[in-house]
C-alpha cells in the first residue's frame, strides 16, 4: 500500500512530547516538582480504558507525574465531587481529566462545571468551551485540538473548504466544528437525524467522523479527493476470540478515494493524548 497519503499521528505524537519533555527538563530547576496529570475514570468504558493506559505511558515518557482514581461504575456524583475538590486543591495537580461517557446516573456537565477551569486539561469547562466559542485563547479540548495540529502538520488548510463533521458530542464533534470554522472551513455538523448522510458527507473536502459506528464511512460516500479524519475507536472482535481497534471509517476502501487519511490505531488517539499532555504543560508553565 502506498503509505504517503496517510496522516501519522503516531510520527506527530512523538515529535510533541520530545518538545514538551524538554520544556519540561527546563522549566523543573525553578518549578521543584514535575507537572502532574490526574484522570477520573468511572466505569469501564472500553475507549476509555485504551485511552488512559497510553497517556500514563505518554506521561512517564515525557516526565509528567500521573494522578487520579478509578471509581466503580456505581460511584455516586458526591463522591466524584470530592474527588474534583481534592485534585483542584491539590497543588501536585496541573490537569484534571474527567473520563466521558460517565454512566447514566452521573451528570457530566454538573460534574465538569467543578473543575478548576485553570486544570480543566480536557477543555471541557464551560469556561473553556465558551472561549473557544468567542475565538480566545484558553484550554482546548485534545481531541478537535489534536485534529488541527494534524491538519497543520501537513499543510492542509481548511479556509474556504467544505467540512463535514459527523457527531455532536461536547467532547468531540461541537468543539470540532468550532475549531474548523475558526480555521475558516464552511461547517457542516451531521448527527443521528441527519437526513440522507451519503449525501451530506459526499459535499464534504475534509471529512471528521466522530460518531462511535465501526467503519460507517464508506467509500461510496467519500468525495475523491477529500481528507478523511478518523475520530472513532471502536473495539470489535477480531474472530480470533481476541479484539483489534477499528475507527468509524472502512479505511481500506476509503483510502482508495481520499488524498489523506488518518489510520486507526496510530491516527487522532496519539495525537489527543499529545494534545492532553501540551494542555498540562501549558497549566504548568503559567
Ligand atoms: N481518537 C480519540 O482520541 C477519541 C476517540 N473517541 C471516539 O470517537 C467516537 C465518538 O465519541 P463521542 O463524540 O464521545 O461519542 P458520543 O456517543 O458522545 O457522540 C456520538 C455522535 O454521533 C452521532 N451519531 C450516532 N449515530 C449516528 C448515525 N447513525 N449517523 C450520524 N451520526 C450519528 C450522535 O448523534 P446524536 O447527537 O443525534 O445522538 C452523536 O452526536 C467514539 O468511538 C469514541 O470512542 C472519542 C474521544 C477521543
Ligand atoms: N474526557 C474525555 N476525554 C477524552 O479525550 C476521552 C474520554 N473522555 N473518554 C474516552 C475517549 C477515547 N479517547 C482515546 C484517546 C486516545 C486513544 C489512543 O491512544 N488510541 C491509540 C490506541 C493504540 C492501542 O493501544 O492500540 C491509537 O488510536 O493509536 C484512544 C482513545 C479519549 N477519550
Amino acid at each position: 500500500m502506498d503509505t504517503t497519503r496517510i496522516l501519522d499521528g503516531k510520527a506527530l505524537a512523538k515529535t510533541v512530547q520530545s518538545r514538551l519533555r524538554s520544556q519540561i527538563e527546563a522549566a523543573l530547576p525553578q518549578r521543584n516538582r514535575p507537572p502532574g496529570l490526574a484522570v477520573i475514570r468511572v466505569g469501564d468504558d472500553p475507549a476509555s480504558a485504551v485511552y488512559v493506559r497510553n497517556k500514563e505511558r505518554a506521561c512517564e515518557r515525557v516526565g509528567i507525574a500521573s494522578f487520579g482514581q478509578h471509581f466503580p461504575a456505581t460511584a455516586t456524583a458526591a463522591e466524584i465531587s470530592a474527588k474534583i475538590q481534592e485534585l483542584n486543591d491539590d497543588e501536585r495537580v496541573d490537569g484534571i481529566l474527567l473520563q466521558l461517557p460517565l454512566p447514566a446516573h452521573l451528570d457530566a456537565v454538573a460534574l465538569l462545571l467543578q473543575l478548576d477551569p485553570d486544570k480543566d486539561a480536557d477543555g471541557l469547562h464551560p469556561i473553556n468551551l465558551g472561549r473557544l466559542t468567542r475565538g480566545e485563547a484558553g484550554l482546548r479540548s485534545c481531541t478537535p485540538a489534536g485534529v488541527m495540529e494534524v491538519l497543520k502538520a501537513y499543510n492542509i488548510d481548511p479556509s474556504g473548504k467544505n467540512a463535514v463533521v459527523v457527531g455532536r458530542s461536547i467532547l468531540v464533534g461541537k468543539p470540532m466544528a468550532l475549531m474548523l470554522l475558526e480555521a475558516n472551513a464552511t461547517v457542516t455538523v451531521a448527527h443521528s437525524r441527519t437526513q440522507n448522510l451519503a449525501d451530506v458527507v459526499a459535499a464534504a473536502d475534509i471529512i471528521v467522523a466522530a460518531v462511535g459506528r465501526p467503519e460507517m464511512i464508506t467509500a461510496d460516500m467519500v468525495k475523491p479527493g477529500a481528507v478523511v479524519i478518523d475520530v472513532g475507536i471502536n473495539r470489535v472482535g477480531d474472530g480470533a476470540g481476541g479484539y483489534k481497534l477499528v475507527g468509524d471509517v472502512a479505511f481500506e476502501e476509503v483510502f482508495e478515494k481520499a488524498a489523506w487519511i488518518t489510520p486507526v490505531p496510530g491516527g487522532i488517539g496519539p495525537m489527543t493524548v499529545a494534545m492532553l499532555l501540551k494542555n498540562t504543560v501549558e497549566a504548568y508553565l503559567r
